[in-house]
């Protein structure tokens, strides 16, 4: 494709984008499949820079109050994924010189805004949680792209073989520092080419999700539920966990997500899921299992802003308003489900959500209102498990060590939330 028109390109979906009537991904994919000739490294140029600008959206909205021409045009030249001289091939001496005096711009003399990127909303409850020093350090990991983490399927492999064999095929990849089942790569190797890929032997999962999973220490021949399973990314982990033995349910509301765990499913040789569409959380095949599981993973519907660096998106589709209605729906979620562990059962609470209003203010209502679930220390969990420093991933509760509480600049994670019970 010639220079120009990639940079056309990028600019058409630029445009599509920042409408927001859709996930950006959903809209990647869709103009992919529109523009099918698209190679490998023109798809890469394409999204890298559609991404980087919702990253740094309020930042190149500013820059682009100067220069000329489509206001898309401008974007998706501060932004553009490739060289800067490959770039200059295409420029007017006008667009080069803007991009000079944009590039010129110091940060210490941007506003805050143009700094974080992120919506007012949602950068003054951050900046309350974490300070401003630790806010901007957030803010900035946010505006970066998220390695690769894979879940090595133990049902199936062994940690150290699949990275010598991801070595062998030219994946560089590191065991994740806390999950026992991570590996981690930089940049994005399709992956889902590998032969270990095709034989279910790894899964793309984050080392966050992983960790989650682990604080339900699902066992051996026992019943377990997965309220929220979607594509089932933590199901397959609590399947191996429970090296294909018991009964693992998988429920969701969506019975369109739920197919796509099948494939998955596939993949990884566990014979002990059972995915079912539910209708709502109070659904009639829900209350004949109520008391009957030993374990209950709430993976709850949430904002998702722990995954900035994936979902840029996310910051501009989101609103206060709709975090409300979630903070609602995850109470009534929370409540059916813990319906479901039996006497000396464990119940997990889990978003990948970093305001307070949909993980501790949660976690805290369920527990004042069930005296019957008595609240477990995330740490105490994660060290049995043998995770190394786990009470640096924890805060909360009288000790800091309460919640699971990841962030995307202290753990190299997604941001993420757990509380867990056992029923008296
Ligand atoms: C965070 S996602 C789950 C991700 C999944 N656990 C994974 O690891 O891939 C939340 C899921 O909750 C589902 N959901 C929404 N309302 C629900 C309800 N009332 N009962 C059960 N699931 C619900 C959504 O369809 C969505 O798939």
């Amino acid at each position: 494709m010639h220079p120009q028109a990639l940079l056309e390109a990028c600019a058409e979906l630029t445009g599509r984008v920042l409408r927001f009537d859709h996930p950006a991904d959903a809209i990647v994919s869709r103009y992919f499949r529109e523009h099918r000739s698209l190679g490998p490294r023109e798809r890469a140029t394409l999204a890298e820079t559609v991404y980087t600008i919702l990253r740094k959206k309020l930042l190149f909205e500013h820059l682009a109050r100067s220069g000329s021409g489509a206001r898309e045009r401008r974007l998706a030249i501060l932004g553009f994924h490739g060289s800067r001289d490959f770039l200059k091939t295409v420029l007017s001496d006008a667009e080069k010189r803007w991009l000079d005096a944009c590039e010129a711009v110091a940060p210490a003399d941007l506003m805050a805004q143009h700094r974080h990127n992120l919506p007012e909303w949602l950068a003054q409850p951050l900046r309350a949680q974490l300070g401003a020093a630790d806010f901007m350090a957030l803010a900035d990991t946010l505006q970066q792209p998220a390695p690769l983490d894979l879940r090595v399927n133990i049902l199936s492999a062994k940690r150290e073989e699949v990275q010598r064999e991801l070595k062998t095929a030219g994946i560089a990849a590191k065991t994740t520092p806390f999950s026992p089942w991570g590996l981690r790569i930089d940049g994005k190797p399709a992956v889902n080419r590998l032969p270990a890929f095709e034989r279910g032997a790894i899964e793309v999962q984050d080392e966050g999700s992983q960790l989650l999973t682990l604080l339900v220490e699902a066992r051996r021949g026992e019943m377990v539920v997965d309220f929220c399973a979607g594509a089932g990314g933590k199901t397959l982990a609590l399947g191996a966990a429970m090296r294909s033995t018991g009964r693992l349910y998988a429920f969701d509301t969506s019975a369109h997500r739920l197919d796509a765990l099948k494939p998955r499913l596939a993949r990884s040789g566990l014979s002990n899921v059972h995915p079912a569409a539910i209708a709502h959380e109070r659904d009639e095949r829900i209350k004949r299992l109520a008391g009957k599981i030993d374990r209950v993973l709430v993976d709850a519907p949430c904002s998702g802003l722990g995954t900035l660096r994936r979902n840029p998106d996310l910051k501009w589709r989101q609103s206060a308003e709709a975090v409300q209605e979630l903070v609602a729906k995850q109470t009534a979620i929370l409540a059916s489900a813990a319906r479901l562990v039996k006497p000396g059962g464990r119940l997990v609470y889990a978003t990948c959500s970093v305001l307070p209003e949909e993980n501790e203010a949660i976690a805290e209502a369920f527990g004042a209102a069930n005296p019957d679930f008595l609240p477990l220390e995330a740490a105490d969990l994660l060290t049995a498990q043998k995770v190394a420093d786990a009470a640096a991933l924890c805060a909360g509760g009288e000790g800091g060590t309460r919640y699971l509480r990841l962030w995307p600049h202290r753990h190299a994670t997604d941001g993420f939330f757990a509380a867990a019970w056992n029923r008296r």
